[in-house]
């Protein structure tokens, strides 16, 4: 058997394995994908993308009842345990598309867990991702670092709690996962901490469930927007937010909310196909 191809990208500095595996046949089991993203036995990443053609899927994926799109994001945390979204990942995930010649078109839908995803691949290969409505679902509090932190909770496909906070988020420790509501938050949650630089200018860290500390999120950027806006008698703006690895813009509307940002990729190759059976 000969080895499995892989690629290794981020957005914002939020990386992943990207596994093509058009026809679906790979087995993805969550002790691979946690191998896959370990720093140390593995490639090293936040999460897994299998690339999957959406007509090569089992008829029960959430998500894509509906779906019009051909090829379906199959997004993994680094602890194996699969998400709805990854704003971060499917600009990657575009991208890889199209300079693959998968995708002849720039402007497409990508098919996730949360519902499609029409993506635009622009010409400097950065990607807007139309990401759907932020809604805001009620008020829960984060306890990190000691301190107690009132967040406003944001569905953005997944789940997320945003604190807002006036001293500078560059001080906390996330080493250690926050505590938070589980009564709130059954699935668990993804924890964003914001300062306001200035009005359309956010600063944010994220702890990531299924995942840790990770130096961007972009479902959590469009979370800080929409929490932010929100918490300022509005629901309708635009923002930058800088994170850890970088930055991205975010436009959130009732209507449905976009993300644009980069997507880059720096390696690909085959994994060892001893290594990948003996995972099994
Ligand atoms: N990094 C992602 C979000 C990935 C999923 C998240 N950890 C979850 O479990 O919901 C992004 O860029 O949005």
């Amino acid at each position: 058997m000969g080895g499995i191809e892989f690629l290794k990208g981020h957005g914002t500095q939020n990386d992943f394995v990207i596994l093509p595996d058009a026809a679906g046949g790979l087995e993805l089991t969550p002790e691979r994908t946690a191998a896959l993203c370990d720093r140390q036995r593995g490639l090293g990443a936040d999460g897994v993308l299998r690339v999957v053609r959406s007509s090569a899927l089992p008829g029960d994926v959430p998500g894509t009842e509906d779906s019009a799109a051909e090829w379906f994001m199959d997004y993994r945390n680094a602890d194996g345990s699969a998400a709805e979204m990854c704003g971060n990942g499917v600009r990657v995930f575009a991208r890889y598309l199209v300079e693959s010649g998968l995708e002849t078109r720039r402007e497409f839908a990508v098919g996730t867990r949360a519902g499609d995803r029409p993506v635009q691949v622009h010409p400097d290969l950065s990607v807007t991702v139309a990401m759907g409505p932020a809604r805001i679902t009620g008020a829960s509090v984060a306890v990190v670092d000691g301190r107690e932190l009132s967040g406003v909770a944001v569905d953005v496909g997944n789940p997320h709690l945003v604190s807002t906070m006036d001293d500078d988020v560059a001080g906390l420790d996330l080493r250690d996962q926050p505590r938070f509501d589980h009564e709130f938050f059954p699935g668990g949650v993804n924890l964003e901490f914001v300062n306001t630089v200035e009005p359309g200018a956010l600063r944010m860290r994220v702890y990531e469930r299924g995942v840790g500390e990770t130096r961007a999120c972009g479902t959590g950027t469009v979370a800080a927007v929409a929490a932010a806006l929100h918490l300022s008698g509005t629901d309708t703006g635009t923002s930058t937010v800088d994170i850890p690895g970088g930055r991205v813009t975010v436009t959130v509307d009732p209507e449905g909310s976009t993300l644009t940002g980069p997507a880059e990729f720096v390696a690909r190759g085959e994994l060892d196909a001893g290594w990948w059976a003996s995972l099994a």
